[in-house]
């Protein structure tokens, strides 16, 4: 088990880059801690496989190290590094029974046969699979030898970091739950490193302690599921996390105050100061869904008129088109039985919830400046 840093790490698949649009992976430094079930999130091209390919040894970075408990393993094989990989599909042996596809790994390392069985035995039970353990592998279904696989990944209790690539891309939905949840549990019984990879904000919540996001070939933020919610630190992030994500206002500054559609943002005097330097800066004001409240018209922060009411059973998201300028729409998370009467309404922003981007990326201020 082991400490996994990357250190000024960058990888291009061209052979000049030159541009940083020429880069899979842009420069980065990130530590996943020993022991750690951490989540590797974003959208298909964002670099997800690159990394984790790059971790195991699948792939040589084009620049940086990569370390596993302080020593560079650039020069090593998967096997060399003792990484587990899990991937998309299913890697077993089909004319071997269940029982010797899980064994093979453990084998391979000459382990003794009672340890052998023991630890079979563990995992098979861990992932539900005991009563397959006689049946040769070509018989199962996908969804069988993908556990399968995964079994083969937690069986040695030696890996120094099991990999997860989108593992459950050919499970069935409703067992997807279920199998998350156990390799959560086998993560807690076996304390080792995880990093799973899936564009499903869903998947990564309910396996990970920490979620790193990635965009662009750079990660963008690694937070827990509640920080990313909370304190999106890329207006990226806010967009792809949440259902639906963070509305992203524009802002302008007129007289030294921050504006939005017109209208003067209710803020402490050091705010409208903080975004008034920002000068040349896209300047946005993003608030998620859930955080916006309608008030009446006379004590808002903007108006608009109500343009679509998406029912989604306990709740409804409203799509408001402002007033100031109708093409902007925000979604509001409203509870299910509240009557939204007019189809003018009021917007109330709390201070408390607003977050400001400039360039994308989130302004700070301490409490002391507020
Ligand atoms: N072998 C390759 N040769 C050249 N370019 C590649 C290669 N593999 C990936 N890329 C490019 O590198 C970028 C990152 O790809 P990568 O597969 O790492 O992303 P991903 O986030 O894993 O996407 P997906 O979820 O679709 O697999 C993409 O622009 C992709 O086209």
């Amino acid at each position: 088990m082991a400490e996994i840093r990357l250190a000024q790490l960058a990888h291009s698949y061209q052979d000049n880059p030159s541009a940083a649009e020429d880069y899979a992976l842009r420069r980065m430094e990130h530590v996943w801690e020993q022991g750690g079930a951490y989540a590797l999130l974003g959208p298909s091209g964002c670099g997800k496989s690159t990394l984790l390919n790059i971790m195991s040894g699948l792939l040589a970075p084009s620049e940086g190290e990569v370390l596993f408990d302080g020593k560079v393993v650039n020069a090593l094989s998967p096997q060399q590094r003792n990484i587990a990989q899990v991937f998309q599909f299913p890697v077993v042996y089909d004319t071997m029974t269940v029982f010797d596809n899980l064994a093979f790994p453990l084998r391979n390392q000459g382990k003794p046969k009672a340890t052998v069985e023991a630890r079979v035995r563990e995992v098979a039970a861990a992932l539900e699979i005991e009563p397959l353990l006689t049946r040769k592998a070509r018989n199962l279904t996908a969804d069988e030898k993908q556990k399968v696989s995964m079994g083969r990944g937690l069986v040695r209790d030696d890996v120094a970091a099991i990999l997860f690539d989108e593992p459950l891309t050919v499970i069935d939905p409703q067992l997807k739950w279920r199998l998350r949840r156990k390799l959560k549990e086998i993560h807690q019984r076996f304390n080792v490193t995880m990093v799973y990879v899936t564009h499903d904000q869903l998947e990564a919540a309910t396996f990970a302690d920490k979620i790193a996001v990635m965009y662009g070939g750079q990660i963008v933020q690694f937070g827990t599921p509640r920080e990313l919610f909370e304190m999106p630190r890329h207006t990226f992030v806010g967009y792809f996390i949440g259902s639906p994500g963070m509305n992203l206002l524009d802002l302008e500054i007129v007289a030294g105050r921050a504006h939005c559609h017109g209208n003067e943002l209710a803020l402490p005097e050091a705010w409208h100061a903080r975004l008034a330097a920002q000068e040349n800066a896209r300047l946005q004001l993003g608030i998620r869904p859930e955080f916006v409240e309608v008030v009446p018209a006379d004590s808002a922060t903007l108006t608009g008129r109500i343009d679509l009411i998406q029912d989604q059973g306990s709740f409804k998201i409203v799509d408001v088109a402002l007033t100031a300028d109708p093409s902007q729409l925000i979604k509001v998370r409203v509870d299910e039985y509240k009557s939204l009467g007019e189809e003018t309404v009021g917007l109330h922003l709390p201070e408390a919830w607003m977050r400001f981007y400039a360039n994308d990326l989130l302004l700070e201020m301490s409490d002391e400046a507020v």
